[in-house]
């Protein structure tokens, strides 16, 4: 299977800026996609963040199946590691960040105070995959009103910080970090949710490997949406028959695979058939 944009030259210039800047931060804002908690990591991110205390930020929740959230909430909770589950695109969930990262750091706010420093606002950094939202909630964050908090020294590139509210500033530039996928499942996880390129996985097989999940996890959904009767029959049985009860036919009458593996992915994305979950703690 092709790997995408993981050619080692890529990840250890990423690798360097992201730890140059984390000298100047103290949390860490890992946003992931709450549909792909865990395929929507970058499997470097835990060794790149050190002991940086850090936020897990279950993004595009209004997308994801909220019984599943919460499973993941709870996932991560066992381990130790705060989330938040938010819509960058609506607001929803942001609220609760900056008090979360304040306590996320007091320890360090505890040491300033007993120096007899005056504590200061907590400083972030955003780290993600491409495409997970990172900009949209910036964006919101900064409520558009991009508060620059001038540059700081030492740093190659001129960062700028974002204020949010008094006790939160946000640099303005997130760490992108490539997710990785050594399995195939990985890989179409992250295809169906259209984290990666439909160029680089075969759209094929991406859509079966859907048709196969949703009938799995999914068949109430997937019957309603296509006025399936039959949802015991081989995942390729009920992919033809979706593709014929949406006409995607050719002219002797065999079915249009290419035709209905995009019709298929097309509505998972724009949620036709709801807010569905791609991976699940029970999975792992
Ligand atoms: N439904 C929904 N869509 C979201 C949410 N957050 C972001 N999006 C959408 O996801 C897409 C990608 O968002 P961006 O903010 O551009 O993602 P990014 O991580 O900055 O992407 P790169 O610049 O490629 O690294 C856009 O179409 C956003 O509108 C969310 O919480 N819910």
């Amino acid at each position: 299977m092709k790997q995408i944009q993981w050619f080692p030259g890529h990840m250890a210039k990423a690798r360097r800026e992201i730890t140059e800047r984390l000298k100047m931060i103290d949390v860490v804002f890992e946003l992931v996609d709450a549909r792909i908690p865990l395929s929507s990591r970058n499997p470097m991110i835990d060794d790149i963040v050190g002991n940086k205390p850090r936020l897990i930020l279950l993004n595009k929740a209004d997308m994801a199946d909220p019984a599943i959230t919460k499973q993941w909430e709870a996932y991560f909770e066992e381990r130790n590691v705060r989330t938040v589950t938010v819509n960058s695109k609506s607001g929803q969930g942001l609220n609760r960040i900056p008090e979360i990262a304040k306590d996320l750091m007091k320890d360090k706010i505890n040491k300033m105070i007993e120096k007899g420093v005056k504590p200061r606002a907590v400083r972030a950094l955003i780290l993600g995959i491409p495409n997970v939202g990172k900009s949209t909630l910036i964006n919101r964050l900064a409520n558009k009103k991009m508060a620059k908090t001038g540059d700081r020294p030492g740093i190659t590139q001129r960062q700028q910080w974002i204020k949010v509210g008094k006790e939160l500033e946000l640099l303005d530039t997130p760490g992108i970090l490539w997710p990785k996928f050594e399995d195939q499942t990985t890989g179409f996880r992250l295809a169906v949710t259209g984290a990666i390129k439909d160029e680089i996985l075969d759209f094929g097989d991406v859509a079966f490997f859907a048709v196969q999940y949703l009938k799995e996890v999914y068949g109430d959904q997937l019957r309603e949406r296509y006025k399936l009767e039959d949802l015991t029959a081989p995942p390729i049985e009920v992919f033809e028959e979706i593709g014929r009860k949406r006409g995607c036919l050719l002219k002797g009458g065999e079915i249009d695979y290419d035709k209905a593996a995009e019709i298929i992915l097309r509505d998972i994305r724009s949620e036709k058939l709801g807010a569905l979950s791609f991976e699940r703690p029970s999975d792992f």
